[in-house]
């Protein structure tokens, strides 16, 4: 794990995770990045995972050393300028941000794990302030299982990621902040009505892709135990999960604006306007969830898209919600949902868009949040907030598109 070597081209990270989806990784980049990135005279610093976490802990514990030396690379550079003719050898002002360019063979776990490392390595630093703000741009080859954020954004190809990063276009890849309460609000929040009127959250990570419960939440943390089949652990694992349906208890708030897809218009239509001011939901969800989704991302793989009018650049929080189907039912959704989406036009179906998501289960239950799980406490006190924070040093990613 070396630090970045300081220089006035500042290299292009590389991040190589060589056990993503089919393990074909680091034959792309030798054969398709490697040339592509030489033939546009890009400099780049390879950083191979070893093992599950490589990626987080590297850009903690690194993430100030790499900015620290990008910004004196910018500021090497501005300075030959300076002392060239047209120069008045003043010294140059520091610079207010710097792009920090990360490139990712790998799939959305891996992207997950940068991004949650960067924001671990910076939070309270001076990196992250008024007078400094670093813009990372992701681009991501897709190398492994899902590849949803680059599936999302039509690129399904190396050939297309490659293209897409070097002509440079980027939009916003904004992080769901993932909070549980403060302990001392969780411990004195007995009931569901004290924990509406919760106002401390204690961030715990951020997600990316998706954050799930139910179903969608137990096929991903089975496909495990199918590893040795590859990439149809997922399919084998669904179908399992299927055969033996299971409804789970919980309740959902949303919070502040909200829309809901209007199925005889097609298109998204306003349920609430307001903006969250005096801690109630303005949409509640009771009872037994078979399906239930919070995502920033259209597609989860290619064909597969179930939320699909989510935008990784917005604000909102995309929720698909399916209660208490049966086999039959949660099967047309899913089939529907690898067909271009329709399913969201199906009466089993309720689609949202909102700014906030809260979740309370009666007992205690497990989340997905971007293939990691997330086990919660029953109760008010095991609550979870989702929301697409406005806080500018979080969302300092892009990506391209
Ligand atoms: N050398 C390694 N050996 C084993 N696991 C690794 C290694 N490097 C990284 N990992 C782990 O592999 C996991 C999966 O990585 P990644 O998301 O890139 O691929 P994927 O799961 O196949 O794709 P997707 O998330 O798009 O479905 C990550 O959680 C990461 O921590």
């Amino acid at each position: 794990m070396g630090i970045i070597s300081t220089s006035d081209t500042f290299p292009l990270l590389v991040v190589l995770n060589p056990s993503s989806g089919p393990k074909q990784a680091q034959d792309i980049y030798t054969k398709q990045v490697l040339p592509a990135l030489n033939t546009a005279n890009i400099g780049n610093q390879l950083i191979e995972t070893t093992t599950q976490g490589h990626a987080r802990t590297y850009f903690k514990e690194n993430i100030q050393q790499i900015l620290a030396d990008l910004c004196q690379s910018l500021a090497a550079a501005v300075a030959s300028n300076d002392r060239g003719p047209a120069g008045d050898g003043v010294e140059p002002a520091p610079p207010t941000s710097a792009t920090l360019r990360i490139m990712v063979l790998g799939g959305d776990g891996t992207v997950h794990e940068i991004v949650n490392g960067i924001l671990e390595g910076l939070k309270g630093s001076a990196f992250v302030s008024d007078l400094f703000r670093p813009r990372v741009e992701f681009s991501i080859i897709p190398a492994g299982t899902g590849n949803a954020i680059a599936t999302s954004l039509g690129i399904t190809t190396v050939q297309e990621a490659l293209e897409r990063f070097l002509a440079g276009n980027s939009t916003p890849m904004r992080a769901i902040q993932v909070s549980t309460p403060t302990p001392t609000v969780a411990a004195a929040a007995e009931s569901s009505e004290a924990a509406s009127n919760r106002k401390t959250w204690e961030p715990r990570l951020y997600t990316v892709v998706v954050n799930s419960f139910g179903l969608h939440c137990a096929t991903v943390y089975d496909a495990e135990d199918f590893r040795i089949l590859g990439n149809t652990r997922f399919k084998i694992s669904a179908l399992k999960n299927v055969v033996m349906l299971k409804q789970y208890d919980a309740r959902i708030e949303l919070f502040g604006a909200v829309q809901k897809y209007d199925r005889d218009l097609r298109e998204m239509g306003v349920v609430s306007a307001a903006t969250e001011t005096d801690g109630s939901a303005s949409v509640t969800l009771l009872g037994k969830f078979t399906y239930l989704m919070l995502t920033k991302q259209a597609s989860l793989e290619p064909g597969f898209i179930p939320t699909p009018l989510a935008s990784t650049s917005d604000d909102w929080l995309d929720v698909l919600a399916v209660q208490n189907a049966d086999r039959g039912q949660i099967l047309k959704v899913l089939g529907l949902a690898t067909k271009g989406g329709d399913h969201v036009g199906l009466e089993t179906v309720e689609y949202y868009k909102a700014k906030a998501v809260e979740l309370e289960t009666p007992t205690k239950d497990r989340l997905c949040v971007d293939g990691e799980f997330l086990d919660v406490e029953g109760g008010a006190g095991g609550r979870v907030r989702f929301e697409v924070v406005s806080d500018p040093n979080i969302q300092i990613f892009h990506v391209y598109r």
